[in-house]
């Protein structure tokens, strides 16, 4: 049978936890043929982000397009996209060929775990006011979605889910409001779509290795959802958003199972995307 295609316009983190990497490993862990157009480039490991520049906004267009005129895509995560330039540019193209992209996962990627900020201010707008309507789902965590609705982060679950409501009503066709920012035993996920309000639940994982579970999950989500064969106007099923949290949470427990001599890196370690598959 002919492979699912994925594409993801993310930014590259060459420690390989999180951005189009993790993404690839995802997409490759679950069966679906990866693209990737790089939106930007990060100079970061497990400890930290050094340093990060954006990719000049015509080779994004130009990545996009080859992609696009070539390959069947069934389903398009979008991450790290640096600034308004290149949000714009994505934009553009999603305003035009719309269709090609197949289902769209937004992932509005602003600040890393370690506190450093990987998209632009100015960005926000174009985040907002462009990307989020044309998406079938976005997945903000906490600060990100404080962030597009000019409010403050959620402190409990009430203010979750009100604030995955308000992201509907600025337009988004599904918000799945991440609670790995929750303080607690247990983190919430808030699905808020056109069927109401769906709340995921699961223990918190004991561990340090949290390094691009936010990428992980929405590049499953798109990849569960190509393999799925989700249409742009049924959206993204809440199957694909549960089977996705389920290998997040499985790759998330086995990273957290690692000992600390054999942990890809020092910092906050990457999740075991490879989870499940054979290995020496
Ligand atoms: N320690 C943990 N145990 C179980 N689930 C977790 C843990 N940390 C995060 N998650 C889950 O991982 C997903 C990503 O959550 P989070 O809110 O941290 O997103 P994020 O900040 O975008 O991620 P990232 O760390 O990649 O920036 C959510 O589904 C959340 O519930
Ligand atoms: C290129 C890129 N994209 C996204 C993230 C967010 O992931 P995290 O918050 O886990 O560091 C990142 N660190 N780097």
């Amino acid at each position: 049978m002919n492979p699912k295609i994925a594409l993801t316009i993310a930014g590259s983190d060459p420690s390989g936890g999180a951005g189009i990497q993790a993404d690839l490993k995802t997409f490759t862990a679950l069966g679906v043929y990866g693209t990737a157009a790089i939106a930007g480039l990060t100079v970061q490991n497990t400890q930290g982000v050094r340093a990060a520049a954006p990719v000049d906004p015509a080779l994004v267009r130009d990545q996009i397009a080859a992609v696009l005129d070539d390959l069947p895509v069934a389903a398009t995560k979008l991450g790290m996209l640096s600034n308004a330039a290149v949000a714009g540019v994505v934009a553009d193209l999603l305003e035009e060929r719309r269709a090609d992209f197949g289902v769209v996962v937004l992932d509005p990627v602003m600040v890393a775990t370690s506190g450093d900020r990987l998209l632009q201010d100015e960005a926000v707008e174009t985040v907002r006011d462009r990307l989020l309507p044309l998406a079938d789902l976005i997945t903000p965590n906490i600060p990100e979605a404080a962030v597009l609705l000019g409010s403050t982060p959620a402190g409990h679950l009430d203010e979750s889910t009100a604030q995955a409501l308000a992201l509907r009503g600025l337009g988004a066709r599904a918000v799945l409001l991440k609670g790995g920012h929750q303080s607690g035993e247990e983190l919430t996920d808030v699905l808020a779509d056109a069927e109401g309000v769906t709340l995921f639940t699961d223990g918190r994982i004991d561990t340090r290795n949290t390094h691009g579970t936010g990428c992980t999950l929405s590049s499953a989500i798109a990849a569960f959802s190509a393999l799925h064969g989700d249409t742009i106007g049924s959206g993204i099923s809440r199957e694909a958003i549960g089977q996705a949290r389920g290998y997040l949470l499985r790759a998330i427990a086995s990273g957290a199972a690692w000992t600390l001599s054999r942990s890809p890196g020092t910092g906050h370690g990457p999740v075991d995307h490879l989870v499940g598959k054979a290995r020496p």
